[in-house]
């Protein structure tokens, strides 16, 4: 089995976007654009949060980043590695060892607990969660205000689970955070609290930040803000 994960050692490199295009089809079969970015580099380490329209391509954007799709056309670097060229096992492995996303609608197991959601990503690249992980998991937990570790993930309300879903992107201490609307599902109190924390948490790995996200308070933690713009069926990302 391999050696259990060090995050510590993952660091944040420059994030790069070329000539990227993503085209969909609508419901008559014809494609659609949209996504349209000639050229975007993210500094290493930068906070952004991602503004625009519902419908606009944010989530789109973020899984394209992610590698879960492949774009129509360009490439996306991450440092030296480009990740849109990588065969599918290393681009898995590459989102092990590097990347935390909360993603929009969770993607929690519902039989599994709290603790287990949260440790799951290090369960893929080790035989068992070592203790240092449990503790690491438990102490984010309870500064996300998740107290009960044992309940299922699949009785809690949509704010808890929407915390749960952050504790486990941040927990590794990733060098890349991608975070699609990730205070959507909780009251002002809580969003506040949750955005404070996921910010924290990049600072303390050093981490590049990107959220897709409309709250005011949370595009206000976060040091630069692009807009994806609907204006023209051609869509830009806009620095
Ligand atoms: N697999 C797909 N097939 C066809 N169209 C898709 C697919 N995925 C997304 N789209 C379309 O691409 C466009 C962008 O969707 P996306 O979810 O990226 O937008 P968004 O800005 O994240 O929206 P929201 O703020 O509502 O979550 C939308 O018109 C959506 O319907």
């Amino acid at each position: 089995m391999p050696a259990s994960h060090s995050p510590d050692r993952a660091t944040a490199k420059a994030l790069r976007l070329s000539g990227v295009t993503l085209d969909h089809r609508g419901g008559d079969g014809r494609p659609f654009r949209v996504l349209d970015i000639p050229d975007l580099t993210v500094p290493s380490g930068a906070h952004i949060g991602l503004r625009g329209p519902s419908g606009s391509g944010k989530t789109s954007l973020l899984h394209v980043i992610a590698g879960l799709i492949v774009p129509s056309t360009g490439t996306v670097s991450w440092g030296e590695t480009e990740l849109s060229a990588l065969p599918a096992a290393s681009r898995d492995r590459w989102r092990l060892e590097t990347l935390g996303f909360v993603f929009q609608d969770f993607h929690l197991i519902p039989e599994l607990d709290i603790l287990a959601n949260i440790t799951l990503p290090a369960s893929f690249s080790s035989w068992r969660v070592v203790r240092s992980e449990q503790e690491r998991a438990a102490a984010i937990a309870a500064r996300m205000g998740l107290v009960d570790l044992r309940r299922r993930t699949g009785v809690l309300s949509r704010g808890e689970q929407q915390r749960v879903a952050i504790a486990r992107a941040v927990c590794r201490r990733p060098a890349l955070i991608l975070a699609d609307e990730p205070t959507a599902s909780l009251d002002a109190a809580h969003a506040d609290e949750v955005g404070a924390l996921l910010v924290d948490a990049a600072n303390e790995a050093g981490a590049t930040l990107i959220c897709a996200t409309h709250d005011a308070a949370l595009l206000a933690r976060l040091e630069r803000r692009l807009d994806i713009e609907t204006t023209s069926p051609l869509r830009e990302l806009v620095a």
